[in-house]
């Protein structure tokens, strides 16, 4: 296993990794180059932002992607208004087949995040705390969505909450540092909460890691463009999750409220905001920016609204992103 700080040096030492050493195997007609079993831990879950020069991360995406995951959403209303390449994932341009939140929160009427905090609250020693998301009846079939992120695991070993993910196949530029590291670290975070211990390590398995040839030049400017990992925001001051197990449902319903309102074309500013978790707060805050943005705000108000979000790695992220988009217009 390779133990990383964070989920950027996990991206940009692993991306070296398959540059360096990955086979080439074709796939569906596509070239990629893959690293097998691959056995990853990110140790500060907290550290989850990936702000690489030549990478590109849409912040704002991951956020409402996670938050969309954690919900239980599959719809692609929500998701195909922040991520433009979610319908090509779609086999009925309605939903995601495979999306993980239906399959987290209600597997034939089982909430797999409940049970979860009910097996560690009752036995926190217990080795039974395991969520699937693979599901042999519906997923031996042939689809654009097949999950790729299978099973996950979580186990409190010293004061502290891990979670093991096992993943059949992930695409690194995409999927491990576009999202699977943030939406897994995020569920973490909440989930320590819930259970009233640390968050511990991210444990991240992927049989499949690869790197699609389109990436290629890309991926080789990444990895010579070395960005201190030391000048990440550090913990301190960033937003942390902090809502009991009891009342999450009812802040995750009121940002849902909240998110929908944003899309359709209301500010923030206009809306009574409810929400009282620190971190959520900062997540609306953030999806408000994307929309003045989108709907061109002058760059004077959308630095002031990035200041308010409050947290330093999310302005750090939000920052990168329009700075870049400046200079592709520039
Ligand atoms: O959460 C996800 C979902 C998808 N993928 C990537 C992995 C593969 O590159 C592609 C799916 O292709 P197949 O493995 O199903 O062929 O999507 C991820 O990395 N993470």
């Amino acid at each position: 296993m390779t133990i990383y700080k964070d989920a950027q040096t996990a991206f940009m030492e692993e991306l070296r990794c398959i540059i360096d050493a990955g086979e080439t195997i074709e796939v569906r007609g596509e070239t990629t180059r893959e690293l097998r079993a691959r056995l990853i831990e990110i140790s500060n879950v907290r550290a989850r932002h990936v702000i690489v020069p030549h990478r590109h991360n849409n912040v704002f995406a991951s956020i409402a992607e996670s938050m969309w995951v954690i919900y239980g959403r599959n719809d692609l209303d929500y998701l195909g208004a922040y991520l433009r390449r979610a319908s090509d994932f779609s086999d009925d341009g309605v939903t995601w087949r495979a999306g993980y939140g239906p399959r987290l929160r209600d597997w034939n009427g089982v909430d797999q995040l409940s049970e979860v905090v009910k097996i560690l609250r009752s036995d926190p020693a217990s080795r039974r705390a395991v969520i699937s998301i693979y599901d042999p009846d519906r997923d031996f079939v042939a689809s654009r969505d097949i999950p790729c992120n299978n099973w996950l695991h979580f186990i409190v070993r010293d004061g502290h909450l891990d979670l093991h993910v096992a993943a059949r196949s992930t695409d690194i530029w995409w999927g491990f540092s576009g999202i699977n590291t943030f939406e897994w670290t995020l569920l973490l975070e909440m989930m320590a909460r819930w259970l009233g211990h640390d968050p511990g390590r991210l444990v991240f398995f992927s049989s499949s890691l690869h790197l699609y040839e389109r990436h290629f030049d890309k991926a080789s400017q990444v990895v010579l463009a070395q960005p201190s990992s030391g000048e990440l925001p550090n913990d301190e001051s960033q937003a942390r999750f902090d809502t009991d197990w009891e009342r999450s449902s009812g802040e995750f319903e009121e940002w849902m409220r909240l998110e929908a309102q944003l899309r359709s074309g209301h500010e923030l500013k206009q809306l009574e905001c409810r929400l009282t978790d620190p971190l959520l707060i900062a997540y609306i805050r953030m999806i408000d920016v994307f929309w003045v943005a989108k709907r061109g705000a002058d760059p004077d108000l959308l630095n002031q609204l990035i200041r308010e979000v409050g947290d330093s790695g999310l302005t750090a992220a939000a920052t990168e992103y329009f700075g870049r988009r400046h200079h592709q217009q520039h």
